[in-house]
């Protein structure tokens, strides 16, 4: 598809000036309509298959969508070798996220990602080293990745994380609770997860890749919103399958009926596994025809990525230069 044409490579086509959408508050659980939230598999693999090749743009509109991608980036470091130098050099990355030379080239000064999202450990070093920047820390609490640690030191660590400073809870939900139909079950606990967030918003992870079919992610995504998700996120990154296309299908069209029944406008955050400018395009393109415009602002869309912004650095690289720089020369993106 074409992506509309930003009228200037400036800021404001990567996704500024900022808007707040209302926080989703959550509604009654209504299993009535969980239940008849159905997922046609075939059509939608079929559908998928079809974006990539679809999708067009070029030259200096390209480059303003891969600022605009950046834009949308939660910056990500969850590995169990994190240290504080490593979170320090990620959040200098956030603040900076390419080089000055080539944001001037862009007239993109002022560009940062979305948000750094690190495990709770990290997030007063992250906190100190985003000061002033304006660049909100998104904590994974709740036992990340697995979910299984008791559910009341799960939701500690959701108020240690935000007593720290995260502005933005990524929690995980109970995959035993979707792969057994037990919906009451997982819209309680994700309910007292929203309770414990406070004002921190919480982004609800499905761990799509375990949850075995694509009527499930319907559900899941469908409980968590009624349970007053803010987001709803497809993978920890963990899992052995992570974002994929059919998924956000799946989870974009739960959060358009959740909008046509309610008003509410909930998030989306794919995670896990995109690593590439021309997937984040694709993304972008897919929820631009899904769910419009609207959606694709940070406080609606963000990237779970530990490696994306590497790649769109090099692409940006070569939309300035006309050379492609050396993947090491990113490494820390
Ligand atoms: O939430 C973010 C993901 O854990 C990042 O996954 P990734 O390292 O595959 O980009």
């Amino acid at each position: 598809m074409q992506i509309d044409r930003p009228h200037t490579l400036t800021a404001e086509a990567a996704g500024l000036p900022a808007v707040h959408a209302p926080r989703n508050e959550g509604i009654p659980l209504d299993l009535g309509w969980v239940r008849r939230l159905q997922a046609n598999t075939s059509a939608i693999e079929r559908r998928a298959a079809t974006l990539p090749g679809r999708r067009s743009v070029k030259k200096e509109w390209q480059a303003a969508w891969l600022c605009r991608a950046i834009s949308l980036i939660d910056l990500t470091t969850l590995s169990g070798d994190d240290t504080e130098g490593r979170v320090r050099r990620l959040c200098a990355k956030a603040r900076s996220p390419v080089s000055p030379r080539l944001l001037a080239a862009l007239g993109m000064e002022g560009l940062t990602v979305a948000a750094v999202c690190v495990y709770h450990d990290m997030v007063p070093t992250a906190v100190e080293a985003l000061k002033g920047s304006g660049i909100p820390v998104a904590a994974v609490s709740t036992g990340f990745p697995a979910g299984l640690s008791p559910f009341r030191l799960r939701l500690e660590e959701i108020r240690e994380s935000v007593a720290a400073g995260a502005a933005e809870i990524d929690i995980v939900i109970s995959r035993r609770h979707v792969l057994t139909g037990n919906w009451q079950a997982l819209y309680e606990e994700t309910r007292l997860m929203r309770e414990a967030c406070g004002e921190a918003h919480m982004k609800a992870i499905l761990a799509t890749g375990e949850l075995g079919t694509l009527r499930n992610v319907a559900r899941a995504s469908l409980v968590c919103m009624m349970a007053g998700a803010d987001f709803i996120k497809t993978s920890t990154g963990k899992e052995s399958v992570n974002a994929t296309l059919p998924v956000t299908l799946v989870m974009l069209r739960a959060i358009r009926d959740y909008h046509e029944a309610t008003g509410i406008r909930v998030g989306y955050k794919p995670a896990g596994g995109i690593a590439k400018a021309k997937d984040a395009l694709t993304y972008l393109a897919l929820v631009k025809e899904e769910l419009g415009d609207r959606w694709l602002r940070p406080d609606l869309f963000r990237f779970g990525a530990s490696s994306l912004l590497g790649d769109i650095e090099r692409q940006l690289e070569h939309h300035v230069s006309g050379a492609y720089s050396a993947a090491w020369r990113h490494a820390l993106a």
